[in-house]
């Protein structure tokens, strides 16, 4: 892709790890578990972890606060110095914003009458690392009747807040409306137990490390109602392994393991979908819908059959 074209804008971790990971560390990215945007490689996620944040990633007690804290504090740094927009909250990829929210939509509407029946409900969604409320504006607030933000960094929180304004959006039904705006990170934040159908987390877990994703996942699963789930939809490795990006403090994991994560949160794999059409250049990007309970036999089956002239899509 030619970047001089696009605005100057600070890149977000979406496209530049690939940028900044040196050609030839990139292709030992297979061999190795994981490798950082300065091309170091790692033989485990343990060894990156107990470096950065003094712990393995999965047991609080063994973190080392001061440098949990500055974890944090550089992510955020990080994206305090980025323009309150499309292209800014998307690393300018704006152009990815409508394939994006395309994909968005078919996984959603697929998953809405399976979870929940046909039948009219007042659905309400939270959209978690926010932003700007990209996600809100051009797809949340079509499907459900209210929305809350959940976004550490206060002036995309505010800009959000000016987005979704009454009167700058255009939805499908009057009634629909953000409602919170909570300028909290999610290793801070506690959901409202019972209050959502669907709890939307995308394109800002890399910057929780695992013992913190396991712990936000965990305390947000009581934010669900009856038959309610997560989307999370995120970037993942090509091989096994996982990228640190240096610059913004996160970490790119693969689908292996996500699932290992979400095992450990006790959560389950309803569906999987893999984003199309993103540039060549992105790493793949993937959608999983997450639900608290096993998924019964059969069910699956049932839709994989009643979908069998495109098999590839749907991975369970
Ligand atoms: C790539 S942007 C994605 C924004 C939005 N989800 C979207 O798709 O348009 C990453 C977002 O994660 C937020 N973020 C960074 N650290 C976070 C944390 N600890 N908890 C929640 N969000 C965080 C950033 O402020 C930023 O808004």
């Amino acid at each position: 892709m030619n970047t001089a074209a696009l605005p100057p804008v600070p890149l977000c971790p979406i496209p530049p790890r690939r940028r900044l990971v040196p050609r030839s560390a990139l292709k030992r990215q297979m061999e190795v578990s994981g490798i950082d945007s300065n091309g170091r490689e790692f033989s485990s996620a343990s060894e990156m972890w107990r470096e950065e944040i003094g712990g393995t990633g999965t047991e609080a007690a063994g973190s080392d606060q001061t440098k949990l804290r500055d974890w944090y504090s550089k992510g955020i740094s990080y994206w305090q110095g980025v323009e309150a927009s499309v292209e800014g909250v998307l690393g300018g990829y704006g152009c990815v914003n409508d394939t994006d929210v395309k994909e968005s939509e078919a996984f959603l509407k697929m998953l809405l009458p399976l979870r929940f029946g046909k039948e009219k409900r007042h659905l309400v969604a939270l959209d978690c690392g926010a932003g700007i409320g990209r996600v809100t504006k051009n797809l949340l607030l079509r499907h459900f009747n209210e929305v809350d933000l959940v976004e550490p960094v206060s002036h995309f929180l505010e800009t959000a807040r000016e987005n979704l304004s009454p009167s700058n959006i255009m939805q499908e039904e009057d009634t629909n409306k953000a409602t919170n705006f909570y300028c909290v990170p999610l290793q801070d934040f506690t959901p409202e137990p019972g209050r959502y159908d669907v709890i939307w987390v995308q394109w800002c877990i890399g910057h929780l490390p695992d013992e913190d994703f396991i712990s936000f996942f965990s305390r947000a699963k009581a934010g669900l109602k009856t038959n309610g789930f997560f989307i999370l939809k995120e970037n993942t490795t090509r091989g096994g392994g996982f990228v640190l990006d240096k610059d913004d403090q996160s970490i790119t994991r693969s689908d292996t393991y996500f699932r290992e994560l979400f095992e450990r949160c006790g959560l389950y794999v309803h569906s999987a979908r893999d984003q199309k059409e993103l540039p060549k250049e992105l790493f793949p990007v993937k959608m999983y819908c997450l639900v608290t309970e096993k998924p019964r036999k059969g069910v699956n089956n049932a839709r994989k059959r009643k979908h069998g002239n495109r098999p590839a899509i749907i991975k369970s």
